[in-house]
């Protein structure tokens, strides 16, 4: 079975940068993926190639068993793509994009209709099927370009940053309506810079770092190779200088957080030994005290080099 993408040493150069420098990577049918990495990592130069607007300079691209080199056409009825910026035109209501786009994908226009009708109601939007896109919330907005990529009935869709810009409860939604997705056998390649969502959505997630995929996994084991370093919390009854922390046994960074600090340790319990013989010596008491697992996001910070 072939996978639902696969990536062969992947290169794209600008002029006398190389965007994409010979990447492999594949993702699984049925697989959330999530593609991150700090700004001008490469994401979007390779996501295009991943969906034909952009040829590799080397290397080929496959997209369940087509070659988006030498058979992009194929390659292409397969997927859908939710583009950061909405694709829906003002002007015409949620119902005629929905049509337009069915058309665009060579549905008959009883198919188009029926697909129109089921994405409506599943996104919640059959109540604004008349209303002028122009007069959508982001929220709305972002569903009707979601359901617009699904008209099609594809196996893979491809999202830019698909909660950018959303409110809490939008974005949530259109969370759970991905999962939904992809529960029902929808494979999911999405880009994004929010690192709590690639951890609750993803299956695995690649990193890439100026043209380099520096890494690869699900978000778990990410975290299980950082789980050597442990970030202390800690917050003390009254104002303490940074010089209190800075020599202080077991403790190897420092930072200030509202009125906590942050802190990593090689080792805990010295760590925590320590902050306690500082307490005493110095008369106060520790009002909170807590030892953090590692985030996605320390994981990125560590293999990004501090980039966002
Ligand atoms: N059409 C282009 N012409 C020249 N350079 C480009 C072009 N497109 C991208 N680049 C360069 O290629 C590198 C990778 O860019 P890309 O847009 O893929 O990064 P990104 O990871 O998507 O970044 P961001 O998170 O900021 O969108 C950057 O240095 C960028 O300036």
């Amino acid at each position: 079975m072939p996978d639902a993408i696969s990536v062969i040493n992947v290169t794209k150069r600008f002029g006398s940068l190389t965007a994409v420098n010979s990447i492999s990577f594949s993702v699984k049918k049925g697989e959330i993926f999530g593609f991150l990495g700090p700004n001008g990592a490469g994401k979007t130069t390779t996501t295009r190639m991943l969906t034909g607007v952009l040829k590799p300079d080397f290397g080929d691209v496959q997209i369940l068993g087509h070659s988006m080199v030498s058979a992009p056409l194929l390659a292409k009825q397969k997927f859908g793509v939710v583009p950061e910026t909405s694709n829906a035109y003002p002007d015409l209501t949620a119902w005629q994009n929905l049509m337009f786009m069915g058309e665009l994908y060579g549905l008959g226009s009883e198919h188009a209709k029926e697909r129109t009708l089921y994405l409506l109601q599943i996104f919640d939007l059959y109540e604004h099927a008349q209303k002028k896109v122009q007069s959508f919330s982001k929220g709305m907005k972002q569903r009707l370009i979601l359901a617009m990529a699904l008209i099609h009935e594809p196996e893979l869709i491809f999202l830019d940053e698909p909660t950018s810009g959303l409110d809490v409860s939008s974005a949530r939604m259109i969370l759970s309506m991905l999962r939904e997705m992809n529960s029902r056998g929808v494979t999911i390649f999405l880009t994004t810079h929010n690192m709590d969502e690639a951890n609750t959505l993803c299956h695995r997630v690649g990193i890439i770092r100026s043209g380099n995929l520096i890494a690869i996994d699900s978000p778990e084991k990410l975290k299980d190779t950082l789980d050597k370093i442990h970030q202390i919390e800690v917050s003390f009854n009254r104002d303490i200088p940074e010089e209190m922390l800075r020599n202080l046994p077991g403790i190897t960074t420092f930072s200030r957080f509202g009125d906590k600090w942050k802190l990593s340790a090689q080792d805990k319990d010295l760590a925590i030994r320590s902050l306690v013989a500082l307490s005493e010596h110095e008369g106060m008491s520790i009002i909170s005290l807590n030892t953090l697992a590692p985030t996605l996001d320390d994981v990125f910070l560590r293999l990004t080099g501090g980039e966002k």
